[in-house]
């Protein structure tokens, strides 16, 4: 098969869906991969690098997108990338396109075949192409949240640990998964008071297992949330129901519950995000206040981390790069109810239940169109 690798184009967005060590598997089993020029640069993954395990070194976006038979990527293709797409081409990348009508329209329009990294299963319930970002974001946005309570980023001028003398702050995760357990373990690392919500009173149980009494779990309800705004510090959002819209979980309304200069950072904002007053940003301009609470919802945060991430996220996908690419798209569909589950768009249908019920849609279930 022949595989292409575009530039990501996204703000401050530096990872890249195939590393050296990806490439050269993919030569090794008989597949062509072209990269475009520069895509690596910017972590340590130079031309020399990606030459030396075999890969063509490709001037243009236009030139991979004209010639791929499946285009391998980390962020959803944006309006020019959508424009390049071709009929059967395969694309296989993150797409988060139940807030997304526009992009959902242009796969639909395109005739391509797209599956999505973020709805792809594994046999134990969980998210295996989603988990390594949510890691890297889930830790990331201790990190984040922290410097938005500096004082000249707007904050309240909160230090998470407090100091001997001076109580430590009080940290809110609403989703126990695996955003919500990375952002706790960082943030219990730096000392701070931490509660986490989810729905799920099984995954409550396994976080009071692992984390015994250091970590407060609370079952998610309206009603608890606004008793834990009053005394937060940081708010992270990392909720998640699979493929779809993220729940609402903190109106507008709810910010006035809170301190002044308190922080919110939505982490599921690639889901449409959970806090009613959200609206994605970027690494160049991440944060806006409303109603003095400072909002924190970059979409792509690993992308600030390119190089740790670009290795997870590689380690991940790679399996299934590997799949597609020896079998076929229909075959390794076939094959395997998990890489089935990515499929979001197939010529012209959408094929992922959730995404079409929020959208409002017609769905065709995948197994029509293998
Ligand atoms: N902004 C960014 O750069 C990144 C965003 N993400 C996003 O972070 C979000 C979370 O991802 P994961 O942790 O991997 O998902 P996950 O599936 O591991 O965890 C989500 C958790 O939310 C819980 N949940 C669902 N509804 C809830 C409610 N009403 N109240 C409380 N909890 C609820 C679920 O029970 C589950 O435990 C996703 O939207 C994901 O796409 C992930 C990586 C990077
Ligand atoms: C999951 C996601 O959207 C990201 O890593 O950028
Ligand atoms: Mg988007």
């Amino acid at each position: 098969m022949l595989i292409g690798v575009p530039k990501e184009i996204k703000n401050h967005e530096y990872r890249v869906g195939l590393t050296p060590s990806g490439v050269k598997e993919l030569v090794k089993q008989g597949h062509t991969v072209m990269i475009q020029k520069y895509a690596g640069d910017e972590i340590g993954f130079s031309a020399h690098q990606y030459i030396g395990a075999g890969a063509q070194i490709v001037e243009s976006a236009e030139e991979i997108f004209a010639r791929a038979d499946m285009i391998v990527k980390v962020k959803e293709p944006q309006a020019s990338e959508i424009a390049m797409l071709r009929a059967g081409q395969i694309l296989f990348t993150y797409l988060h396109l139940a807030p997304d009508p526009e992009q959902t329209q242009g796969l639909i329009n395109s005739d391509c075949i797209a599956i999505a990294y973020e709805t792809v299963t594994d046999g134990r319930g969980g998210l295996p192409l989603l988990a390594p970002m949510s890691e890297v974001a889930g830790r990331m946005s201790i990190q984040a949240g922290a410097h938005c309570l500096e004082k000249a980023q707007g904050g309240a001028g909160i230090l998470l640990s407090g100091v001997p003398g001076v109580a430590p702050a009080n940290v809110v995760v609403l989703g126990g998964g695996v955003v919500g357990i990375n952002a706790a373990r960082m943030a219990m690392g730096l000392g701070a008071k931490v509660a986490i919500f989810d729905v799920s009173l099984n995954r409550l149980k396994e976080i009071d297992t692992q984390f015994g009494p250091q970590l407060t779990t609370l079952y998610s309800t309206t009603d608890a949330i606004e008793v834990a705004l009053a005394s937060a510090d940081l708010v992270i959002g990392a909720v998640l129901i699979p493929g779809a819209a993220a729940p609402k979980l903190v109106s507008k309304q709810m910010l006035k519950l809170m301190k002044p200069g308190s922080v919110l950072v939505d982490v599921a904002i690639d889901q449409g995000g959970c806090f009613e007053t959200s609206h994605p940003t970027t690494h160049e301009s991440p944060t806006y206040v409303v109603d003095n609470i400072i909002h924190y919802c970059v979409a792509n945060m690993p992308g600030g981390v390119a190089r740790t991430a670009t290795l997870a996220l590689t380690n991940a996908t790679l399996p299934f790069v590997l799949a597609i690419a020896n079998k076929g798209w229909k075959h390794a569909l076939n094959d395997d109810i998990h890489l089935r589950n990515g499929l979001n768009i197939c010529h012209g249908k959408v094929t992922y239940a959730a995404v079409a019920r929020d959208l409002e849609l017609d769905y065709t279930p995948a197994e029509l169109l293998l």
